[in-house]
This record gives structure tokens, C-alpha cells and sequence, in this order.
């Protein structure tokens, strides 16, 4: 199957449920754009001044009442965990990367199409510029490199003249690169029924990681998941307080100690409740000082021998969280987690807040660890997994679709 084949069905959905429901998803677009009622039929009455007054009143009284009654509805449906959750469309999730990466695409995008508009030729100054473009949106220079050299390859060997269209031949070759013959990175190895998976999470204080424990016990919960949280924060000050109210919210159960208990001993305690109530995850909260590798080292270590001695094998993700608005200085703070602990995958928060998404790439490359999750904005589903073909359509929304409309279904 093509590229732009997969691409689409992946972006769409390729059940016919999920095709229905895009295309009504669009025609509420367009309905709403085509505001008939400004539209005078034949034969209709003119109304008078007064009478429109009137009915305008009418109207916002109306709109007043309902939003009231919306409000109420939506105090009564806290907390989060009683909303039945919707599976959301293969489409209302490419459209979530398609917002968060709104920055990057208007930073990174809009100087591509300059590119494009300006040389209209595909020539080595063209190459060098797209180059420099590409390392400004923190793509990262190894990453741009191969990408260059397989532009190159490709742009000679479909003997492409014109600028036109470039973006969707960088798409294919980020999407090729990303992957780089691996398949499911960004699943989360979850254990069969029956049997308990233990995710650990690690990261430096304020990148996020309270917030994105939360939601993702919400995501699996929603899977019908049972989630217990371990609170093992112990160091920085309103840590526990903070991942109790994440487990009110999502209704799960928070195993907790005094602050500046052993961070193994709360988590030794929480296997043995999770056991004991047979749940399906538990996720384990961890300090993240860096300020001392060594102590960082020691106690990432001692938690592990914990976990590991309890049930062999776990835990069986450490993720760690990383603020993607801080740059390449994520990729120092990956890099130092990579040799305290064995990271087996990245959550990349706040991608929404940066206009150098290209991050993404980057720590793929310079670190050979799958980003499991990206978070595309405050809300509670907002932590979405993450998916290469999505997030290049986030880049180049606008350049695709021109490519994926001359598509047959
Ligand atoms: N826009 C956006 N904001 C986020 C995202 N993830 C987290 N945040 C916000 O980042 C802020 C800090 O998140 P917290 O989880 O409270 O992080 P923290 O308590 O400062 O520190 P740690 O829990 O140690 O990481 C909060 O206001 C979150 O709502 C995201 O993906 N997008």
C-alpha cells in the first residue's frame, strides 16, 4: 500500500463507521457556514424592526438558559471518572495533533511555503535552506542529515523539477525515519489480564509529570482498566496533596506516606495493595531531583530492585516525562535518566506550547527511545499516544490534504 494510501486510512479511519462519522463531522462544518437564515425565501414576509428586536431577545434568553443548565449538568458529572467515555473517531484524534502542533506549523510550515513559493525550483540552494529551516524547528542535525540525503535520493529518482509538493515527500521520509522499521513503539507494554503491570514514571520537577500521571490513569480507566497510584514523591513538598486530587478526579486509589518517607517503601506497599485488589496497573510516582546524579541514580535503583524483586520483570515501562518547551534541554535531561535507569519510553508534555515540535525527532534519534505519549494540551484527553503519521499531518496539515484528496477511497 502507497504512503498517502496508509496515511489516509490511518488518519481517517478505515472502518466505515468511522468514515461516517468524519464526513458528518465535516457537513456540520459546512452547515454552519452556510447561515441560510439570512436568506429571505420567496414570498416571505419582511419583518419589522421591532419584531426582529423581539425575537433576538427571545433567542439570547433562550442561549442563557441552556448554558445555565449545561453548567449545572456539567458540576453534577464531576467527578471525572463517572463520565462514560466515548471511543473518540480515528479523525477527532488526527485533529487533536493537528491543534496542539498549531505552533510549530506556524512557524516551521509558513517559512517551508516561503521556501516553496520563492525558489519553485527543487536546486542545492533550495536543499540548503529547507536545511536551515529544519534545524530552527529543533528537528535535530543527525535527524536532518538523513532527511536531506533522502530527499536528494528521492527528488533525483522521481526526477521532481518543481518545489510544489515537497511537503508531502518530507512527510513520507520523517514518517520512514521515525519508524525506522519498527512497528508499535508507542504501545505500552501492558500485561494480559489476570496480571498486574507496573509503570514507573521519572522526570525532573514541573515538566508536567503529576499531571500526565493523571491523565493516564484517566485513559486507562476509561479502558476499563482498574488503576491504583503510588505516591512516591516523597521530596518535593505538596507532591502527595497534588497526586491525591489526581486520583479524586479520576477515581483511583492513592497509596501514600508521610513526605520524606522511602520512595521504595511507599511503592513496595502499593504493589501489595494493588495485589491485594487485583488491580490491572499500577503507576508509581517517583522524585525528580537532578541536582545529585549520584543520590538520583541510588534511588531510581533502589526502587527498581524493589519492583523487580516483588514481580520479576517490572516494572514493565519506566517513562519518563520531559517539557517540550524546554528544547534541547530535555534532551540533557533524557540523556542523564538514560544512564541513572533503563527509560523505556518518553511522555513529551506540553508539545502544544512549542513552536519547535521537531523535539519529537529529535530524541528518537539521538536517543533510540519511543515516545509512548505526546501532550497536546490541558485537557484530560489531551495525552494522546503517539502516532509519526498524525504528527507530520500536525506539521504540514494543509500541504497533505491537497496530497491526499487526489487519493481514491
Ligand atoms: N498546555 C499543556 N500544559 C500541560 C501539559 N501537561 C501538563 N501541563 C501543565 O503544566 C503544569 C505543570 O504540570 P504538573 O503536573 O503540575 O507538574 P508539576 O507539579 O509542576 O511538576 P511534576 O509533577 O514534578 O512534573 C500544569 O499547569 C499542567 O496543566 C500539556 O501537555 N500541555
Amino acid at each position: 500500500m502507497s504512503f498517502f494510501k496508509r496515511l489516509k486510512e490511518k488518519l481517517i479511519g478505515n472502518t466505515e463507521e468511522e468514515k461516517v462519522q468524519q464526513e458528518l463531522e465535516n457537513s456540520e462544518v459546512e452547515v454552519k457556514s452556510d447561515d441560510s437564515s439570512l436568506l429571505i425565501e420567496e414570498g416571505e414576509q419582511i419583518k419589522s424592526v421591532e419584531e426582529i428586536v423581539d425575537e433576538v431577545i427571545e433567542e439570547i434568553e433562550e442561549a442563557e438558559n441552556k448554558a445555565q443548565s449545561d453548567t449545572n449538568r456539567e458540576n453534577e458529572l464531576e467527578p471525572v471518572a463517572e463520565v462514560v467515555e466515548k471511543k473518540p473517531s480515528a479523525w477527532s484524534i488526527t485533529q487533536k495533533f493537528k491543534q496542539g502542533l498549531s505552533k510549530t506549523r506556524d512557524t516551521f510550515t509558513s517559512k517551508v511555503n516561503d521556501l516553496v513559493a520563492r525558489y519553485r525550483k527543487v536546486d542545492e540552494d533550495f536543499f540548503e535552506e529547507l536545511e536551515e529551516v529544519l534545524l530552527q524547528a529543533d528537528v535535530g542535525f543527525d535527524t536532518v542529515m538523513e532527511l536531506m540525503d533522502k530527499l536528494r535520493f528521492e527528488v533525483q529518482r522521481k526526477n521532481i523539477k518543481d518545489t510544489e509538493g515537497i511537503q508531502a515527500i518530507i512527510s513520507e521520509k520523517l514518517v520512514e525515519i521515525y519508524e525506522a522499521g519498527e512497528e508499535d513503539i508507542a504501545e505500552l507494554n501492558l500485561q494480559p489480564d489476570g496480571e498486574l503491570t507496573v509503570i514507573l514514571f521519572v522526570g525532573v520537577n514541573g515538566v508536567g509529570k503529576t499531571t500526565t500521571i493523571g491523565k493516564l490513569a484517566h485513559r486507562l480507566k476509561s479502558q476499563g482498566k482498574s488503576v491504583i497510584l503510588a505516591a512516591g514523591d516523597t521530596f518535593r513538598a505538596g507532591a502527595i496533596d497534588q497526586l491525591q486530587v489526581w486520583g479524586d478526579r479520576v477515581g483511583c486509589e492513592v497509596i501514600k506516606q508521610s513526605e520524606g518517607s522511602d520512595p521504595a517503601a511507599v511503592i513496595y506497599d502499593a504493589i501489595g495493595a494493588a495485589r491485594k485488589r487485583g488491580a490491572d496497573v499500577l503507576i508509581c510516582d517517583t522524585a525528580g531531583r537532578l541536582q545529585n546524579k549520584v543520590n538520583l541514580m541510588k534511588e531510581l535503583e533502589k526502587v527498581h530492585r524493589v519492583i523487580s524483586r516483588e514481580i520479576p520483570n517490572a516494572p514493565h515501562e519506566v517513562l519518563l516525562a520531559l517539557d517540550a518547551t524546554t528544547g534541547q534541554n530535555a534532551l540533557v535531561q533524557a540523556q542523564t535518566f538514560k544512564e541513572a535507569t533503563n527509560v523505556t519510553g518518553i511522555v513529551l508534555t506540553k508539545l502544544d506550547g512549542t513552536a519547535k515540535g521537531g523535539i519529537v525527532l529529535a530524541i528518537r534519534n539521538k536517543l533510540h527511545i519511543p515516545v509512548k505519549f505526546v501532550g497536546l494540551g490541558e485537557k484530560m484527553d489531551d495525552l494522546q499516544p503517539f502516532d509519526a503519521e498524525r504528527y507530520v499531518y500536525g506539521l504540514f496539515a494543509e500541504g497533505l490534504e491537497k496530497e491526499l484528496e487526489k487519493i481514491d477511497d
